[in-house]
């Protein structure tokens, strides 16, 4: 029997994850522009940007430009990853009003992100919580390399419920579990899901599957059986963590929006404005959208959802 839910939160990570990886610099105002478009499209929560450090991550060096500059649309979200408290403070001080903290589920992939070790990590979030705490912004946390690691191959259903709980325990409203390198396929992300969700309750779990070896949609099918309701995506499937080798594009947002809008499934997004954006950001990319959707012309493309 499924347990599917009636509507899905789509969180759209495309302006952050979707571009961490660009090789070529892109200007903050077309950061800005892809922001407000994905916000004018209806997406719930659009991932903005990250104060990490812009020796690790260059593309996103402009953070604390770009961000203050956003005109925030009432009732969306613009969270932004933060990974020590010095990121915090340049966060406090740029005016945002959520954070995503993020550690793994495998010790090697944590140490080439973040310098870290897991146990590390979660020290280094307790100030960045207690200050999140006093200003009273909300934070969501990541799990990386659930269903696999670049450097450790398997990863065990147990060692990502203990991290996502321990997330859950520091005061995360929310864990998205990344499959980072797309290596998982739908039996194995249902008993992952599962594992964690016996010490996690489901309406606190979210999905973030990468498409590397196309398996990212039925591994959604399959997890959202089980009832769970986030679901994070990049438009044009834009995306890939520069510290995990073979690590490509997030599962396009359209994509992941046809299928549900196929299910019934709500998420009170206008796919047309997000087919439009899809095609927009490609072309400011100079390439082809990533997604299935985004290259065939939208009228064609939705057609299907009205038959
Ligand atoms: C965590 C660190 C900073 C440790 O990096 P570190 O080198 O160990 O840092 P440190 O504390 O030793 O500091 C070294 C220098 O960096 C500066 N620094 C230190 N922190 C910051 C900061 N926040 N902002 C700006 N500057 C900073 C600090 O001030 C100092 O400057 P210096 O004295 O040399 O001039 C680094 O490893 C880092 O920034 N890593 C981020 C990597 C990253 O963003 N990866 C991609 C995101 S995760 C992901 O994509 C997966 C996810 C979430 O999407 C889910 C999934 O798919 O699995």
């Amino acid at each position: 029997m499924s347990n599917y839910p009636n509507k899905v939160k789509l969180v759209e990570v495309g302006p952050r994850d979707g571009l961490q990886n660009e090789a070529e610099p892109i200007p903050t105002a077309t950061k800005r522009e892809l922001i407000h478009r994905l916000a004018d499209a209806g997406l719930p929560v659009v991932e903005a940007t990250s104060f990490v450090s812009p020796k690790w991550i260059p593309q996103l060096g402009d953070a604390a430009e770009l961000f203050p500059s956003i005109q925030r649309k009432p009732g969306v979200a613009y969270p932004v990853l933060v990974p020590n408290m010095k990121g915090m403070e340049r966060a406090v001080e740029a005016g945002v009003e959520e954070i995503a903290v993020f550690t793994a589920a495998s010790e090697s992939f944590n140490k080439k992100n973040i310098n870290a070790s897991i146990a590390e990590s979660l020290e280094r979030f307790e100030p960045v919580m207690a200050l999140a705490r006093d200003k009273g912004m909300a934070v969501r946390g990541y799990v990386s390399c659930v269903l696999g690691c670049p450097y450790e191959g398997r990863i065990e259903p147990q060692a990502v419920a203990e991290v996502s709980e321990k997330l859950i325990t520091m005061g995360c409203y929310e864990v998205s579990l990344g499959d980072t390198i797309g290596s998982g396929t739908p039996l194995k992300a249902r008993e992952m899901l599962a594992a964690v969700a016996e010490r996690v309750p489901m309406d606190k779990l979210a999905i973030h599957f990468h498409d590397t070896r196309g398996q990212a949609l039925a591994n959604i099918q399959a997890c959202l059986e089980l009832g769970v309701a986030t679901v994070d995506a990049s438009v044009a499937g834009l995306g890939g963590c520069p510290y995990a080798d073979g690590a490509s594009g997030n599962v396009a947002s359209e994509d992941v929006i046809f299928m549900l809008q196929g299910m019934g499934i709500d998420t009170g997004v206008d796919l047309e404005k997000l087919h439009a954006t899809a095609v927009w950001i490609s072309e400011q990319l100079g390439r082809e959208p990533a997604s299935k959707l985004g290259r065939i012309p939208v009228e064609k493309a939705l057609a299907p959802l009205g038959w």
